[in-house]
């Protein structure tokens, strides 16, 4: 058994690094830098565990028998397209945001969703931290494969479980990461103060409410507004992967994070223009980084 891990950035690394360490194959999937180093000097892993892997990298796909997904959003559709050419017998996505299942759903025949809270940081090319132990759910999307993949985490020690609601779970984390994702990489501020200061909260409880009207018509019914408030102040000292990104003058998942509220809401007849805003003010940033 062959596990492929597509986008071998932080959490890429994180997980494939814990399921070699359990004694299965991985082959791992980088491009650029990443790929370089992880090639000649294989991969480090700090944090929570500290260990460095020999590992089995390549700059485009190979066949395998399990492919977990950790590229971000934007760059699914385009890892759909180089996953075509080669054969595995199931896909499962660990991403955030929304619309990656139903991308790979228009590829491939077994799809997994996955929704996971283990924390990975990309410290330097060939070096991430593992930040936190987390839980991960997969559910089927399409064919029947999540048992497999969830075999595969057990054996490495991961905290995983199978369930048959994944598509709420996605939705409710987007929730999560529309309320404090953008706020946080907009005011260039910690998780925890978006709760703390009032001029910032009064903007989360307006995104909140309405991702909790989108959800509630598509029958999950979230309290968005307190569990988005639980989760800052949970991790008040976090600096959000939308605000690492903007700070690195990356790309962010805002589009497919409020824009999936925003695109869902047009849908569904209920006006998303708090997280439009986000979508907005989060592009032209990153449209206007030099
Ligand atoms: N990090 C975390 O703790 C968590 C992340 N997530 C989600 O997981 C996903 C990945 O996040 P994260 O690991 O932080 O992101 P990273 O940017 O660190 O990792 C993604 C990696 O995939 C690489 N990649 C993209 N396309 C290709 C390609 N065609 N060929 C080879 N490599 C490719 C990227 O390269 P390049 O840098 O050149 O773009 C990058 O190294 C996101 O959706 C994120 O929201 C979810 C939970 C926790
Ligand atoms: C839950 C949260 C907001 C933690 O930082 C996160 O998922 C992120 O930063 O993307």
């Amino acid at each position: 058994m062959t596990v492929m891990v597509f986008g071998a950035g932080a959490l890429g690394s994180l997980i494939g690094a814990l399921i070699l360490k359990s004694g299965q194959d991985v082959v791992f999937i980088a491009r650029g830098e990443q790929y370089r180093v992880l090639k000649e000097r294989g991969l480090k892993i700090s944090g929570l565990m500290d260990e460095e892997f020999e590992v089995e990298v390549y700059d485009r796909p190979v066949d395998a028998d399990l492919v977990f997904l950790t590229v971000k959003a934007y760059d699914t559709e385009k890892a759909a397209e180089l996953l075509r050419d080669v054969s595995f017998d199931g896909i499962c996505s660990l991403q955030n945001g929304v619309g990656n299942e139903d991308i790979l759903s228009g590829y491939f025949s077994a799809v997994v969703g996955g929704v996971t809270t283990y924390g990975a940081n990309l410290k330097e090319p060939g070096h991430v931290v593992y930040a936190g132990e987390g839980m991960t759910f997969l559910g089927d999307w399409k064919g029947n494969a999540a048992h497999n993949f969830a075999d595969v985490m057990e054996k490495a020690g991961m905290n995983v479980e199978v369930v048959g609601d994944i598509g709420k779970r996605i939705w409710e984390k987007a929730a999560i990461n529309a309320v404090i994702n953008p706020l946080t990489a907009i005011c260039r501020v910690r998780n925890g103060k978006i709760v703390e200061i009032p001029q910032i909260w009064t903007i989360a409880k307006k995104i909140a409410g309405e991702c909790e009207a989108i959800l509630g018509r598509m029958g999950f019914h979230v309290d968005v507004e307190n569990v988005a408030r639980d989760v800052a102040l949970r991790t008040s000292e976090n600096r959000s992967s939308m605000l690492q990104d903007v700070e690195k003058g990356k790309r962010t998942e805002v589009e497919f994070i409020n824009g999936a509220f925003v695109r869902k809401g047009r849908e569904l007849g209920i006006d998303a223009i708090y997280n439009e805003m986000m979508v907005n003010l989060v592009r032209g940033m990153e449209l206007g980084m030099d």
